[in-house]
């Protein structure tokens, strides 16, 4: 099906690149379109919902969690088109040379411009590879660490030898009755900081190690122990556990982009090659966030927010070449008058 409403900016991906490009697309009075493979916006910062962020500008530490929910309330403020749940799978332009993303339902949108705000691509985690682990998913096998308090009092089971697993590992440190990390090197591969805090815990570390067998308790519905093989000494040993959690990283899928007829240019097999203003090397596709690479480019969500206003304000002149480069300041933005009345409403209201 073709959606008939040919947008100006149609954003890819709804992470914290995509999303402040559809705010900041909404101050320079361009329609807007974001599409989201997931079922809800965010990005990548699903995957650390209970984690605290301190780098985002002007943000006292915040969770991920509550960083979605503002940055979310934030896109929807000029009313953009939110499509959810539809993997971008085809970008090409048409003869008017309008930009027509076809999705995986078959659904096609017409763009003056689009902004590639994909990060990793779409995100499948690295499975573990034992048969009939799957069936564990809906209980106690994550891939992914939603709540903290899930895991309190809980014997826990942490494989990989990356960041993200020794971070786990010192979080629930404190909260858990015991922590194991199961690595398969003889070294892990994260900050040194962390690295240190880790070994100078109370948490279990198996370095050399895999896993070999899940146990299942008796209705064969949840794990109940490990076995994990140290190919170093040839041993195998069985831990109890609650929980386990496997962080093995990502694969990352990006077909639609590498394989687009509009031949994008690509960094290091993986990234848009871009400029510092967010273009890209097609006219009118520009990019923001994790899949852009500049010299300079800042990997910080902050520096996704700048990304995804100079992309919009290079739409902007493409589409207007008049127009300003960029946004009035919001503070000095006129498009927030009627809205500043009732926010100063509620606060004197609140605070009388
Ligand atoms: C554990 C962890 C902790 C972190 N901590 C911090 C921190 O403290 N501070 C900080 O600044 N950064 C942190 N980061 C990095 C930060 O999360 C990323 O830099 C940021 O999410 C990048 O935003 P993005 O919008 O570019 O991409 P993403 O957040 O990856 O969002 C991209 C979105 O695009 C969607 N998408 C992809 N392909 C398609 C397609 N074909 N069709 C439709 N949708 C698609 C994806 O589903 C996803 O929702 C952390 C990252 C991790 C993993």
């Amino acid at each position: 099906m073709r959606n008939s409403d040919i947008t100006d900016v149609t954003i890819v991906g709804g992470g914290p690149a995509g999303l402040y490009a559809s705010f900041y697309s909404g101050m320079r009075d361009l329609s807007t379109r974001i599409i989201e493979y997931q079922p809800k916006l965010g990005g990548k910062v699903h995957v650390y919902p209970e984690k605290m962020i301190w780098d985002v500008g002007g943000l006292t530490p915040v969770t991920g969690a509550t960083l979605i929910d503002q940055m979310a309330e934030q896109a929807v403020t000029f009313d953009p088109e939110i499509v959810l749940n539809e993997k971008v799978t085809k970008i090409e332009k048409n003869e008017d040379q309008l930009f027509v993303l076809t999705s995986n339902s078959g659904n096609q949108y017409v763009s003056r411009t689009v902004i590639l705000a994909v990060g990793g691509g779409i995100l499948n985690p690295i499975k573990i590879d034992i048969e009939g682990a799957d069936r564990f998913e809906v209980t106690n096998l994550h891939y992914t660490v939603q709540s903290l308090e899930h895991f309190k009092g809980k014997n826990i089971i942490i494989s990989g030898g990356g960041n993200s697993a020794i971070d786990w590992a010192n979080e629930f440190e404190p909260i858990a009755n015991q922590v194991h990390i199961v690595h398969r090197k003889n070294e892990f591969k994260g900050h040194e900081a962390q690295i240190q805090q880790l070994m100078n815990s109370s948490v279990h570390v198996h370095l050399n190690s895999t896993i070999e067998k899940l146990h299942a308790n008796q209705e064969g519905n949840l794990i109940d122990a490990v076995s994990i093989h140290n190919h170093e000494i040839n041993e195998s040993i069985r831990l109890e556990t609650d929980d386990l959690i496997i962080n093995y990283g990502y694969e990352r899928e990006l077909t639609f982009i590498k394989e687009s007829p509009l031949h994008i240019e690509i960094e290091n097999d993986f990234f848009v090659k871009g400029t510092s203003k967010s273009a890209s090397s097609v006219e009118g596709l520009y990019a923001a966030g994790d899949i852009l690479a500049f010299d300079g480019k800042v990997h910080l969500i902050a520096g996704a927010f700048v990304d995804a206003a100079n992309a919009v304000n290079q739409a902007k002149l493409l589409l207007e070449p008049d127009a300003a480069a960029k946004a009035r300041v919001s503070s000095h933005n006129a498009k927030f008058n009627a809205k500043n009345k009732e926010l100063l409403k509620h606060l004197y209201q609140s605070s009388s």
